[in-house]
């Protein structure tokens, strides 16, 4: 029988991945999902098919694993409602919240748990994400294999070993897409002021970075030598590749995300300390 899954916050993030789930075979009556705006929950139910509640403490009862997927600033709020419900069941705990560590959660909501901490990304939303995944000592092989499932529903998925490491995670696929959404823009304006009618612009700009993506990841080469096979010696990429490199596109890319990771550090600190 399937693993009874409860998602605590029914938005963005967790109807992606139970949509995904559900795409993928899951059945839907395994899972449940939260929220406390009521008008919200009908219409869940009649798309998806899943159990609704307003009562968090109610849907945990009888879950396997429980999703956590409210925003960090009320997470603690809604750790103190689960509490007595998650002690009295010990279900796995799987969090997507970012910057609230494992041990912090476990703390919330009582001790003792198998936790599992999640950083996800928006193209989860489009089943195309990369989340990096963390568990704490309790978390069995049957738990992270649970928990493989729940995320490749919507993308790949990677375990780091440390948890620190989620730090890295964020600065490359969890604040990621806002970096490519960037590069777009700005080959949508460039395209726009070389002249291309505004559609065209965005229509080349997106095509590209899709198509570049899927050769790299279908390719035998690495990006480097994928980047060679289109410099053509003496030819135009030869000439933009190089002002991007003259212009220190790989510092600044190491600037970014240093400032990314340690800002995932202090929001860790930040938000463990506040209560
Ligand atoms: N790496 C990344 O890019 C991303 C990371 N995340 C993480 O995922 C988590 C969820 O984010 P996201 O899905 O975008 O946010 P959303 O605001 O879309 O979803 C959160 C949901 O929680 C609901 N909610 C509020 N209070 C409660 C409560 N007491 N009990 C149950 N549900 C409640 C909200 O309802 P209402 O709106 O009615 O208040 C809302 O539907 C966050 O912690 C975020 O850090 C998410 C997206 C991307
Ligand atoms: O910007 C943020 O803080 C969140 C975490 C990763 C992506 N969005």
């Amino acid at each position: 029988m399937a693993s009874q899954v409860t998602f605590i916050g029914a938005g963005n993030m967790a109807s992606a991945i139970f949509g995904g789930m559900i795409d993928g075979g899951y059945p839907a009556d395994a899972i449940t999902a939260t929220s406390p705006d009521e008008t919200l929950l009908a219409p869940l139910h009649e798309r998806y098919g899943i159990q609704t509640q307003t009562d968090n403490a109610a849907a945990v009862a009888n879950a396997d694993v429980v999703v956590l997927a409210v925003k960090p600033q009320i997470m603690h709020d809604v750790c103190s409602g689960l509490r007595d419900a998650v002690q009295a069941r010990k279900p796995l705990i799987v969090s997507v919240a970012a910057g609230l560590t494992a041990e912090t959660l476990d703390e919330w909501l009582g001790g003792g748990l198998a936790v599992i901490r999640c950083m996800p990304n928006t193209p989860s939303l489009v089943g195309a994400g990369a989340s990096g995944l963390y568990a704490n000592a309790r978390v069995s092989d049957d738990q992270r294999q649970l928990a493989t499932t729940l995320l490749e529903a919507v993308g790949i998925v990677e375990w780091v070993d440390d948890e620190s490491l989620l730090e890295a995670v964020t600065a490359i696929s969890g604040s990621g897409p806002a970096y490519f959404f960037l590069v777009f823009e700005a080959l949508e304006e460039a395209g726009k002021r070389l002249g291309l009618p505004a559609e065209s612009a965005r229509r080349l700009a997106l095509q590209t970075g899709f198509g570049a993506a899927r050769m790299a990841q279908q390719s035998e080469f690495d990006p480097a030598r994928l980047k060679r096979n289109v410099m053509s010696p003496g030819g135009t990429t030869e000439r933009a590749i190089q002002t991007f490199e003259d212009g220190g596109l790989r510092e600044l890319f190491d600037k970014a995300t240093d400032a990314c990771a340690l800002r995932a550090r202090e929001m860790a600190e930040e938000l463990g300390k506040k209560h």
